[in-house]
């Protein structure tokens, strides 16, 4: 039993995870070592051997899990269980029992991560989260519109009723359309360099994740654009200032113990130092 939650029915979504007292951000809420897992791109075949291989304890275990079909027998069964409630995790899908039983939202409160040092998946709280609280992650991307959210969330066979995805449907879907673009923008390697004096895609990003209230790793990525981008435009001081903010998202997401955080901390230290040697324009040295 962990003693930072409780599994429990939630209504309309079947059991889900409560905190048990509040949980501050950061706070490492669960690690876990995968009961089993497959390599991608997986067959129903794999899924259906490792499941085999398993001691019957632990088939038991993996039989509990939730299921789409309740009436599914045999393989159909396990490869149901497996459709649902399997977790990437590098290069391989794994069931976690435990963090198996955590529920979706599009704005959620806490951090799903594969730890490749420690071979353990993680959950993080991304944000303080208060008592008798559900505990949720999120099973998409964030940069898509409720209805291309819908359609993705509809192969676990349920239809999200977050806020994102109903009481501020509307707003959400305009914030999160642009978050697109500007990812799109960012990854395609950002022509407004000589148009602007800023990362203003990057910067734009970091300003609407917020207003959606999702504290976790894609705001990192944004920082991180940030970051790369004011280093472009010369601005040291503030490619620091972001590279900062990226690693102190990146320890609330995936802990001090990660390879992720070392990137963090290696590129810091990259603009921390090419900062230190810079040599001042002429309008600085005047
Ligand atoms: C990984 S399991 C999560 C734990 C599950 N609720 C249980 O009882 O074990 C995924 C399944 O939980 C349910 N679920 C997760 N998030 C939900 C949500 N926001 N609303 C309704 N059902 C949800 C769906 O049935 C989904 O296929």
């Amino acid at each position: 039993m962990n003693p930072l939650y409780d599994v429990r029915p939630s209504p309309g979504q079947g059991l889900g995870c409560f905190s048990t007292a509040l949980i501050p951000a950061g706070t490492l809420i669960l690690s876990e070592t995968p009961l089993f897992n497959v390599r991608e791109p997986r067959t129903n075949l794999a899924v259906t051997i490792a499941f085999s291989k398993l001691p019957s304890s632990k088939q038991s275990l993996y039989l509990e899990l939730y299921a789409q079909d309740s009436a599914a027998t045999g393989d159909t069964q396990v490869i149901d269980i497996f459709n649902s409630n399997a977790w990437q995790t590098g290069s391989r899908t794994s069931i976690c029992p435990l963090a198996a039983r955590f529920n979706h939202a599009c704005v959620p409160n806490a951090s799903f991560a594969w730890n490749s040092r420690l071979c353990r998946i993680t959950v993080y709280a991304t944000i303080a989260i208060p008592g008798d609280t559900q505990i949720y992650l999120s099973y998409e991307r964030p940069y898509q519109t409720s209805a291309q959210r819908k359609e993705k969330l509809s192969a676990y066979g349920f239809a999200c009723s977050c806020s994102a995805c109903s009481s501020i449907a509307a707003v959400s879907d305009v914030r999160r359309a642009r978050m697109a673009k500007l990812d799109a923008r960012i990854r395609f390697q950002r022509r407004q360099l000589w148009r602007s004096p800023a990362p203003m895609a990057a910067l734009e990003l970091i300003k609407l994740l917020k207003a959606e209230g999702i504290e976790g790793e894609a705001l990192g990525l944004a920082y991180h654009d940030a970051a790369t981008g004011w280093r472009r435009h010369g601005r040291l001081e503030l490619a620091t200032v972001n590279a900062v903010k990226e690693l102190e998202v990146c320890v609330m997401c995936f802990g001090q113990n990660s390879p992720c955080v070392d990137a963090s901390i290696a590129f810091l230290r990259e603009m921390k130092l090419q900062f230190a040697t810079k040599v001042p324009s002429h309008d600085e040295a005047a």
